[in-house]
């Protein structure tokens, strides 16, 4: 399944959030969406999740979703999302619950998500007894298990520390390499974007509207930090964004 945003403009009352924004979100590929800001990066992902309506335009779905998808559009949130006082396997079941999937059936795709984010240890665990990136490889685990189309991914990492975000960039890319999947990924960070991203869409402030589509062409499992290649995309995403950056920044100071 494709999907196409055309010429999406937001407004709330009076306050342009964004403007005109087109765009192609690969099959089988990170889409990256950085920006200043309050530009609008988490309003178009509702968009993608049909969550909220956009003033004008449209998000169209084009052909069927993957085979034994339950849920096309998935999120994935930055606070995990986890029930405390289920397991980490019922995180996971519960999903498929709301679906009348129970039994074996269940059974085999709990196993194949906690297999594919190397969970199956922590199957039993309680979310209290797992650190924040365990915690987010749940959640990961748990949106993998309905086969989406596509994972809405709203600044995944931001809540972890420094050392964790490295490693979960690092299951990330395993997780993708094993077995591409297709994710919209926001975030702030540009040594996020350049690691993770195939392309990575820049945002103007608001009102949002794309500057630029940078393709970052370097296999995602060949990506190091440090790697010259990806730290001049970086830099170029950086002298794109910060102009934006410091007039948003100053626009949020005076309201
Ligand atoms: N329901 C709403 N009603 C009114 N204004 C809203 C609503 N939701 C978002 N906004 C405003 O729309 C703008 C875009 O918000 P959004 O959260 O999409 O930006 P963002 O780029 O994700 O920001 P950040 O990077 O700070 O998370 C912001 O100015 C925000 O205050």
């Amino acid at each position: 399944m494709d999907i196409r945003l055309d010429g999406i403009s937001h407004s709330y009352d009076d306050f342009e959030v964004m403007r005109d924004i087109s765009l192609d979100i690969p099959k089988g590929q990170i889409l990256c969406i950085v920006g200043p800001s309050g530009c609008g990066k988490s309003t178009l992902l509702r968009f993608i999740g049909g969550l909220e309506r956009p003033t004008s335009g449209r998000v169209l779905q084009m052909g069927e979703p993957p085979e034994g998808c339950l849920n096309p559009l998935t999120y994935v949130f930055q606070d995990f999302a986890l029930l405390p006082w289920r397991t980490v396997s019922g995180n996971i079941s519960l999903v498929l619950e709301d679906h009348g999937i129970k039994g074996a059936a269940a059974q085999e795709i709990i196993d194949d998500v906690l297999a594919r984010t190397k969970l199956t240890d922590f199957a039993k665990a309680l979310p209290k007894q797992l650190s924040g990136g365990m915690k987010q490889r749940v959640a990961i685990a748990r949106a993998l298990a309905v086969k989406p189309a596509v994972m809405l991914m709203d600044e995944p990492l931001s809540a972890l520390d420094a050392q964790t975000r490295e490693l979960l960039m690092d299951d990330l890319v395993d997780l993708w390499t094993r077995q591409p999947f297709t994710a919209v990924y926001v975030t702030h960070n540009l040594a996020e974007a350049v690691r993770l991203g195939h392309k990575v869409v820049v945002l103007s402030r608001r009102p949002g509207r794309i500057r630029e589509v940078v393709n970052i062409d370097t296999p995602l499992a060949e990506r190091e930090t440090g790697d010259a290649d990806l730290e001049t995309a970086q830099k170029h995403l950086w002298l794109l964004m910060r102009d934006e950056a410091r007039a948003a920044d100053a626009e949020l100071i005076n309201v």
